[in-house]
């Protein structure tokens, strides 16, 4: 792959994936792609990340990807102290139907072992919300134990994304792709998968506004599942979401500044 940005990838984006790449680079010496594509093999089936999502919204129900994220570049610390593995069971028992867990070091404070630690302490399906640049992460992704992966619009050409989504579908992963605005969408629905995140946060300006959502999802096909990603804070954001016939949340600060992230899912979606 040598094309490493597309010419609308927001300033913030373009340091992450310069990074990303540089990352891969670090890592091949040490983990081969060999060693990583027999790491994925042993790991145990996926969870089944899209179907838990489409059995509840195809019912009419909120369907939660709840993150796990210490820090962000636009807000800092989030919290501290961070337990994936208590948030991951306080999630559960909230209601969330997915988790959702940063694993990028350098700009969001994760770490691969979070996933680990969130995915050995509940059931739910987990994706690696991570920076995708090469197949190498992929496959990382699934050695690390991750049962789905982003594709982020903004940062990849569309053939890096088809490339990236048939190695996941491959190897058992399922692909969340991510979208800001209406060329990103283009692009998205040219892949197979069923889930279509619109991001309501510009990446160039770090501003949230639920209106990315509501001018996009109506591209998104029945056939396809519509999650709103960023920015959801109030019960008000829910329902705004949910009267539009958006049941897909993906959602995380309003609940990692909460003492009791599963508690806070409950008070947003009962
Ligand atoms: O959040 C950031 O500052 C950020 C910066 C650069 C790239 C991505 C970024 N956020 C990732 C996300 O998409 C959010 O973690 C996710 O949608 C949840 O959003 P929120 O509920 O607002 O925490």
């Amino acid at each position: 792959m040598t094309n490493r940005h597309n010419d609308r990838t927001p300033t913030i984006l373009r340091k992450i994936v310069d990074r990303k790449w540089q990352e891969v680079d670090e890592r091949k010496p040490k983990t081969s792609i060999a060693d990583l594509k027999a790491m994925a093999g042993d790991q145990p089936p996926a969870r089944g990340f899209a179907h838990a999502l489409r059995s509840r919204i195809e019912q009419q129900q909120a369907a939660v990807i709840a993150e796990i994220k210490k820090a962000s570049p636009s807000k800092g610390i989030l919290r501290d102290p961070f337990e994936p593995e208590v948030i991951a069971e306080s999630y559960e028992k909230g209601g969330a139907a997915c988790l959702s867990v940063l694993t990028d070091q350098d700009f969001f404070q994760g770490h691969e072992d979070y996933l680990k630690a969130a995915r050995a302490a509940c059931s739910l399906p987990v994706i690696r919300k991570d920076f995708m640049v090469a197949p190498y992460q992929v496959y990382e992704s699934r050695a690390i134990g991750a049962d789905c992966i982003l594709l982020i619009a903004a940062c990849l050409t569309k053939d890096q994304m088809q490339e990236l989504e048939g190695i996941a579908h491959e190897i058992g992963l399922d692909v969340l792709v991510e979208v800001h605005n209406g060329e990103e969408m283009d692009d998205a629905l040219t892949l197979s998968t069923p889930l279509v995140g619109i991001n309501n946060r510009n990446l160039h300006t770090f501003e949230v506004s639920l209106d990315t959502t509501f001018d996009l999802y109506q591209r998104i096909g029945s056939d396809r599942l519509a999650i709103t990603e960023s920015g959801i804070m109030t019960r008000a954001d829910v329902q705004a979401m949910t009267e539009r016939g958006i049941y897909g949340f993906l959602i995380g600060e309003s609940f990692m500044r909460a003492p009791d992230p599963g508690e806070k899912l409950q008070e947003l979606f009962s």
